[in-house]
């Protein structure tokens, strides 16, 4: 039997089933090239859903890790650490906020955001207790936390999850009159990922986001951008509220935050928001651990030095331009920022992400019908152009759609 198959069988033997994989063993990896057992090589066209643009494996983000495990890897809060306060300044340098709240994964980063945001409209606005209301939006997706999923309006996400966290309005995803309806004197804040992954890359009306700031700031509403999968530089931006120069009150961060060698989540904001938090009010055993701020300085610099957010943004309209080349009467739209691009069909496209596994292509359907094109930031154009003339013999057609 190979590696793979006895990889495989393993997994699903003692594993809970609460992911569907393509049958695809990864287990080694570096840049965008990702190795089975039996030495295949494949083009990661996922990034593990955006954690991995600076590329697996990054050089200078692994001797970061390496030197700081040398070093200290975990203080707890009790004590200060060397590492947070540098991580806590570049991160603050580069939203242009005056305080981060350091967490590990993206849907604690959330759940922080939500209590600051609460915290802040009973102390600061002065809502009422418990009445405090969070506006979100249709087809959101931030994480899977028993709070964050009773405000998802995917039923299969909650399904048996029950009771569920009130406090929540949802209104349809870029529809900025009913933003205007759904906001009330007790509204602490408006939530939303900027352009929104999971659902299958929705990008909102333009000028959406720049409305709902208006809004928000003429309501005394927090305006938090979810930025977890959308964030340095996926969307050819800094952050994806950048395309519409909107600086949130609040910026939600995580996965490529540590470079995709350790989990590092954050919240981003002001003191008169971040402020509300007194010593005893919320934390966590790992948050702003030495090893992960390490991990996350070089990320950041890695971003930065390397220009990532500008190849995003050149690398992707040269992709889209290719792309849109494809002629298929399956193809319903092509749509996307940067390298954060989402090819929907007609019809089911798992069998397509298949194929493409076929051709040595890694990417992944999202809401069934949307295949998710997000490579590594630092993909090379000759890179580019082996996986477009892959998905081309995958996609590209002459047959009429009823043939
Ligand atoms: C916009 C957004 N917000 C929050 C989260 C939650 O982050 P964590 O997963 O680190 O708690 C995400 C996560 N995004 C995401 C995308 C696809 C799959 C999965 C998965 O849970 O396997 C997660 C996300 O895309």
């Amino acid at each position: 039997m190979n590696k793979t198959k006895a990889v495989i069988d393993q997994t699903e033997k003692y594993g809970a089933h609460n992911y569907h994989p393509l049958p695809i063993v990864i287990s080694k990896a570096e840049g965008v090239w990702v190795e089975d057992p039996e030495g295949n090589r494949y083009l990661d066209m996922l990034s593990a859903y955006s954690a991995l643009n600076q590329g697996h494996c990054h050089p200078r983000i692994i001797q970061a890790l390496k030197d700081q495990a040398d070093k200290v890897t975990l203080t707890s809060r009790a004590f200060y650490n060397d590492q947070l306060g540098v991580f806590y300044e570049k991160l603050a340098q580069l939203t242009g906020k005056e305080m981060i709240l350091p967490m590990n994964t993206g849907a604690e980063a959330v759940e922080t955001a939500l209590k600051a945001v609460r915290r802040w409209a009973y102390d600061v606005k002065k809502v009422p207790e418990n009445q405090a209301e969070i506006i979100v939006c249709e087809g959101n997706f931030h994480g899977r936390t028993i709070t964050v999923t009773s405000f998802s309006s995917d039923q299969s996400y909650k399904r048996g999850f029950g009771p569920f966290t009130p406090g929540f309005k949802i209104i349809p995803y870029g529809d900025i009159e009913a933003l205007r309806k759904a906001i009330t004197p007790n509204t602490a804040a408006f939530m939303l990922e900027p352009i929104q992954g999971e659902a299958g890359i929705i990008i909102p009306p333009e000028g959406f986001l720049k409305q709902a700031y208006e809004l928000c700031k003429a309501n005394n509403v927090l305006l938090v951008c979810d930025e977890i999968q959308t964030g340095f530089g996926r969307t050819g931006k800094l952050f994806a509220s950048d395309w519409e120069e909107v600086k949130p009150d609040m910026y939600i961060m995580g996965k490529a935050l540590g470079g995709g060698v350790f989990p590092i989540s954050a919240v981003a904001a002001d003191r008169e928001v971040l402020g509300v938090f007194d010593p005893g009010s919320h934390g966590s055993t790992f948050g702003g651990n030495p090893l992960g701020c390490a991990v996350a300085v070089a990320a950041l610099d890695v971003l930065i030095d390397e220009k990532l957010v500008d190849r995003s943004r050149e690398l992707g309209a040269y992709f889209m331009e290719k792309l849109k080349e494809i002629r298929n009467p399956l193809i319903k739209e092509i749509r996307g920022r940067g390298l954060f691009i989402g090819l929907e069909l007609h019809t089911a496209a798992r069998p397509y992400c298949e194929q493409l596994k076929e051709q040595g292509l890694l990417c992944k359907e999202t809401h069934e019908t949307t295949i998710r094109f997000a490579p590594p930031l630092v993909i090379s154009k000759e890179e580019l152009d082996w996986a477009i003339e892959r998905i081309k013999q995958v996609l590209h057609t002459t047959e009429p759609a009823n043939a």
